[in-house]
């Protein structure tokens, strides 16, 4: 096995060219050949003959550069993902490490091919899968016969998600019954025969005709028993069959030949067909285009076998317990969606909304972001995985673009998460807690210049995003590549992988972070660059000056007529000026200074181009959101309006309501009023009644005292209506009974004076209170106070009692 050497940046940069179909293009890009048993390393791209800008020949350094007749195989082997693999597994007794494969290219360079295979290959996921379950299968945790197993995964998962066994899964993603979404029932997919299929679905744009008897024959003839194909195939779900239900094949027919072509539409579905069903290379499509909400679950027979792993051994930990997760996302617009629980895995008739998910530090993982909420599927075999990629790839996004019929629009994340521990050293001992390491692999959205691609609308709309965060990961790229060439560590520089969704989840795990507890080594990562020699010069050129561990420029190729034009020149210009180069300046010196300068312009001007290309999609997006800003703002008046119209008749209600407890308030503070008088006039009255019988009795018992007294000596009219006292001559001897009640009288004259000028006050203020009423309706009448009243609404009109302080 060839194992790359170890470096200090964050990911090892391999290069991976790829065989190119375009016969009439001129080669850009040479490797550099090496000593022999050597593995290239450096490579250099020319600028076309017909190169307007006169650019230098660059030379860039990678890892390893892998040429055209690379095969899938090799690239395992030699890129270093075969030791990742080793470090998710974990040295015996030790948690594993996180690694990651990623993937960066131009459109069409490969990435995907790379990542996943095509129709007769498999890509490095597949073969990391088929890998990582043969070493593990001894130590596999049974989670349908151990019932503690499923429970205990769930406890250590960190991230929110939500676990399953690959056979519910499978069972709710393809049983064609969305309500029993999590029942053990017999997988209808599996019981499906060919008439079941939708007669619509041979209607649809791009679908095939509608297969002969014949069609359906022939494909069955190679094929083995029904019995024989689900055990060979579906071992994992052949237990969840009813003895008295036999399943059949999941399908018994294939398309026949067609010119038709799918429509982009579908492209996403045809896309994983034509890379993994095994059928017959005209056959673009089938069955599994079709946009039914019933799924079809595929056949693991179809898929590539091809290069076989069945030889690498790694080294694994005995003494542990493994289980294997699988896991799978996509980053669309710099947001984060489930590929396993979308609309694509739905059974549901009508589409459903996706919901983005955050990167985020959750309760159980303070120290480390992790996508959380994910849907996560425990993979019992390598049958049960490649039907989870496969159900996955099918929500991935994907569409026809001018350079790729089957275009990866959003960045695909797929994560084999291998869960592992202690098993004790007998059977009754109990096993250790779970540790958890995570093989990422990821493949990326291809850069392209939107005039090459011919893209449009959203399409177009997706390639500024797909742009902008790969410039983003350019950076970054830069950055690492700088850090690793510091000699140092005082010069390095900070990776700013916080710009967007897809550096952020690249990079953030390549850093370390500590726990009080807990330290967690950081990912080994790997960056693989697809470029195509006879593809697009100016694009592959870009990425392969920020995704390259070096760069120089080298000796400039110049064109025969410049070079004459740039000797006579420099010449002209060493003689005339005598010196105006210095002594040392020959005529080639001078033309490689100005080649090398002819060439940082050309480079300039591709960033320029990019930066343009940025600052119209940003223009674009200011006008959207000012446009939003706009519609926000007139919206923000309207509610304005309706809250003043709801709160000023909200206040005209409360506003009547207080006048109303006012004057019953007043109504009764003046009934009160008018009861006091009453009952000190009725006292009076009563007083005076009291004096009258006395006198009319003393009179009568002592017409004498009566006669001394004079006739004149009782109260006359006048005296109840308040007359002031009697004269000196009336006041009767002191002791006597008319003295006592003269005394009376004149006590109750005071009262009454007493009373009638309370009554008068209380007047007052009732006729004050009035006219302040009148005042206040006065000034809510006016517009302009309104709001000052509006304001000032608890001081004034507010709480039960607050009118009647005024008062
Ligand atoms: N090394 C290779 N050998 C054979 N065929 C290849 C190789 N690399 C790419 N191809 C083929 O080239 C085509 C485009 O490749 P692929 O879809 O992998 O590109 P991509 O970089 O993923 O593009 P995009 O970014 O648009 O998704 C496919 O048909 C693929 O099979």
């Amino acid at each position: 096995m060839d194992h790359h050497k170890p470096s200090t940046a964050l990911f090892d940069v391999f290069l991976r060219l790829r065989p190119s179909s375009a016969i009439d293009k001129e080669r850009f890009l040479d490797v550099e050949q090496t000593e022999a048993g050597e593995a290239p390393t450096h490579i250099t791209i020319k600028p076309p003959a017909n190169d307007l800008r006169k650019r230098a020949v660059e030379r860039f350094a990678f890892t390893r550069v892998f040429e055209e007749h690379a095969g899938q195989r090799e690239l395992l082997e030699s890129t270093g993902v075969l030791p990742l693999v080793e470090g998710v597994l974990g040295a015996p007794g030790r948690e594993g490490r996180d690694g990651l494969v990623a993937t960066l290219g131009v459109t069409g360079s490969g990435k995907s091919h790379t990542i996943l295979g095509s129709k007769s290959q498999r890509g490095i996921t597949q073969l990391a899968l088929d890998v990582l379950f043969q070493q593990t299968a001894p130590y596999l945790a049974d989670v349908d016969r151990h019932p503690n197993v499923y429970p205990s995964l769930c406890a250590a998962d960190v991230s929110e998600a939500n676990l399953l066994p690959a056979a519910h899964f499978l069972d709710s993603i393809y049983s064609g019954d969305a309500s029993g979404a999590l029942s053990r029932a017999t997988t209808p997919a599996l019981v499906r025969s060919q008439s079941a299929l939708p007669s619509t679905l041979y209607t649809l744009p791009g679908a095939f005709p509608t297969p002969s008897f014949n069609d359906s024959i022939s494909s069955n003839a190679a094929r083995p028993s029904t019995a024989v194909f689900d055990r060979l195939y579906y071992p994992s779900l052949s237990k969840y069959h009813s003895p008295l239900q036999q399943p059949r094949s999941p399908l018994a027919f294939s398309p026949s030949r067609s010119t038709v072509k799918p429509v982009s539409k579908f492209a996403h579905v045809t896309r994983s067909i034509a890379k993994f069903a095994h059928l017959p290379s005209t056959q673009e499509t089938s069955f599994l285009s079709a946009p039914s909400s019933k799924r079809y679950m595929p056949r693991v027979s179809t898929l590539p076998q091809s290069p076989p792993v069945d030889d690498i051994e790694l080294d694994i930990d005995p003494s542990a317990e493994y289980a294997i997760v699988i896991s799978m996302y996509e980053v669309y617009n710099d947001r984060i969606f489930d590929l396993l629980t979308a609309s694509a895995t739905s059974n549901s008739k009508t589409p459903q909304k996706r919901r983005a998910l955050l990167f985020k530090s959750t309760e159980s993982s303070p120290d480390r972001k992790v996508v959380a909420g994910l849907r996560k599927v425990i993979c019992s075999t390598l049958e049960e995985a490649l039907l989870v990629l496969e159900t996955g790839l099918q929500e991935r996004r994907i569409a026809g673009t001018g350079t790729n019929a089957a275009s990866s629009r959003s960045h695909g994340f797929f994560c084999t998460e291998v869960k592992k521990r202690h098993r004790g050293s007998s059977s009754l001992s109990v096993p250790g807690p779970w540790t958890s390491s995570t093989l990422t692999i990821v493949d990326l959205a291809g850069s392209e210049r939107a005039r090459t691609a011919k893209t449009a609308g959203a399409t177009l709309a997706e390639a500024g995003k797909i742009n902008e965060s790969l410039m983003y990961l350019g950076q970054c790229m830069q950055m690492q590549a700088d850090n690793a060439h510091a000699t140092t560590p005082g010069n390095l520089n900070l990776v700013p992988f916080r710009q967007c969704k897809l550096t952020e989840l690249l990079f953030s795990n390549s850093l370390a972070t500590t726990h009080s507890t807990h330290v967690k080594t950081p990912q080994k990562a790997i960056m693989i660059v697809t470029a195509d020699p006879l593809g697009d010069f100016n694009a592959t050129s870009q990425i392969l000056r920020y995704s390259a561990l070096a760069r120089e420029v080298t000796v400039p190729r110049i064109p025969s007529v410049t070079s004459t034009i740039l000797a006579s020149t420099a010449a002209a210009k060493m003689g005339g000026a005598g010196g105006y180069f210095s002594g040392r300046s020959t005529p080639s010196a001078v033309h490689e200074e100005l080649e090398a300068a002819l060439a940082a312009i050309g480079s300039l001007r591709d960033e320029l181009s990019v930066a343009q290309m940025l600052l119209a999609e940003e223009t674009q997006r200011r006008q959207q959101a000012e446009a939003s800003w706009t519609i926000a703002e007139q919206r923000i008046d309207e509610v304005e309006a309706e809250v003043r119209e709801e709160v000023w008749s909200e206040f005209e209600a409360k506003l009547a309501q207080e006048q109303r407890r006012w004057r019953a308030a007043r109504d009764a503070e003046m009934d009160a009023q008018d009861e006091h008088l009453d009952r000190k006039l009725e006292l009076l009255t009563q007083n005076m009644a009291i004096y009258e019988d006395e006198t009319a009795e003393k009179e009568n018992t002592s017409p004498k005292a009566l006669d001394d007294e004079g006739p004149d000596h009782h109260l006359d009219e006048d005296q109840t209506s308040l007359s002031p006292a009697k004269p000196a001559a009336d006041v009767a001897q002191p002791g006597t009974p008319a003295a006592h009640l003269q005394a009376r009288n004149s006590l109750l004259t005071k009262e009454l004076f007493s009373l009638e000028d309370e009554n008068r006050a209380l007047r007052e203020r009732i006729v004050g209170m009035e006219r302040e009423k009148e005042g206040r309706r006065e000034q809510l009448r006016s517009p302009s106070k309104k709001m000052r009243v509006l304001k000032t609404p608890s001081r004034k009109w507010e709480g039960s009692g607050v009118g009647l302080d005024d008062l």
